[in-house]
């Protein structure tokens, strides 16, 4: 039921976060501008899911999550287990370290300006995808992306950066093993060792890596990089060239788009969803077109109707 004092909008807030000054000046000035905004602060994993849930039984209509990626995957899985018309809105105060889907939107990283616009921009439709109990908004990464991007996102940015001779060195240091994963969307289907696979509803990951930078946020397509495992340097090369030419069918790089995939491998495969781990074996990958309303800069290329 709705209450009648229910507040407009409540800001949920990565506990890690809750004692910046900055983060508390800017909540004081939203309210001296008159916004009725009331702030919840997490203190571990699944207390954002929850207190979802509590604002939408509350009536609040816009909600923010004041973290990194992992907050806002966290508040979109709250948001997705509500049924659409009960979802409120959704705008970020970015808190992390990598913010992706954040930097992906081109909002400010300053406090003040951040909430203001995550409580009075216009909100557009995006889409969320769905893998098994969890969801995405940004990006879901595996293989090789998972594991740096889980423990060192530096290496993948030097990675991605050049560098094959130090990566070949640490892929050996580390007696790497590529993952042999069976991909399937639409009719076709595609069964190759994997050193990267990235299912991107947004573009970035891994503290700035753009890795689907035709994606758009409300087309009801996920933009799939797969990139194929090498044997030697020179392959290797060959294959950071690619990455930078994102090829349709290339020998390395494929790129598809598709509404949906499935994905199966013998071992556990390491996945990487907003930037929060994962081990799964077989999952499939489906999209709820425009599930969540989101508040985003004017004139965003995210957008399908943007160039
Ligand atoms: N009070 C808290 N203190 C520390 N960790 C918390 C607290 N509340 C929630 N968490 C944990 O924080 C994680 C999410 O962090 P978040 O992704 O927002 O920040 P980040 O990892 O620094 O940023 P990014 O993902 O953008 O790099 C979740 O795994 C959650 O369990
Ligand atoms: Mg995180």
């Amino acid at each position: 039921m709705v209450q009648p004092e229910a507040p407009q909008a409540r800001l949920i807030l990565n506990g890690k976060s809750a004692q910046i000054p900055d983060v508390r000046d800017a909540v004081q000035a939203m309210r001296d501008q008159g916004h009725s905004l009331d702030v919840r602060v997490t203190w571990e994993a699944g207390d954002a899911l929850r207190l979802v849930h509590e604002a939408a039984e509350a009536g609040v209509s816009r909600l923010v999550a004041g973290g990194g990626d992992g907050t806002v995957n966290e508040v979109v899985a709250g948001l997705m287990a509500l049924e659409a018309p009960r979802r409120p809105m959704l705008g970020i105060l970015p808190l992390g370290s990598a913010n992706d889907f954040a930097n992906g939107l081109g909002l400010p990283l300053e406090p003040e300006p951040a909430l203001s616009l995550a409580l009075t921009s216009r909100c557009h439709g995006v889409d969320v995808a769905r893998l098994g109990e969890d969801c995405f908004i940004n990006m879901a990464t595996g293989g090789f992306g998972a594991e740096v991007t889980t423990s060192t996102p530096l290496a993948l940015k030097r990675l991605l950066g050049g560098g094959a001779y130090s990566l070949m060195g640490m892929l050996k240091a580390w007696h790497y093993q590529p993952y042999r994963g069976r991909l399937e969307w639409a009719d076709e289907s595609l069964e190759t060792p994997l050193f990267l696979l990235a299912i991107g509803n947004g573009r970035q990951a891994g503290g700035g890596q753009c890795l689907a930078p035709g994606a758009k946020l409300d087309d009801g397509l996920l933009d799939v990089l797969v990139v194929r495992h090498f044997a030697s340097l020179s392959e290797m090369r060959q294959l950071l060239q690619e990455i930078e030419q994102l090829p349709r069918d290339g020998e390395f790089v494929r790129t598809i788009r598709t509404p949906g995939l499935t994905f199966t491998s013998r071992d556990a495969f390491p996945l990487n969803l907003d930037g929060e781990p994962r081990h799964l074996r077989r999952f499939e990958v489906t999209l709820e077109p425009r599930a969540v309303k989101l508040a985003m800069p004017d004139g965003s290329d995210l957008l399908a109707g943007s160039g």
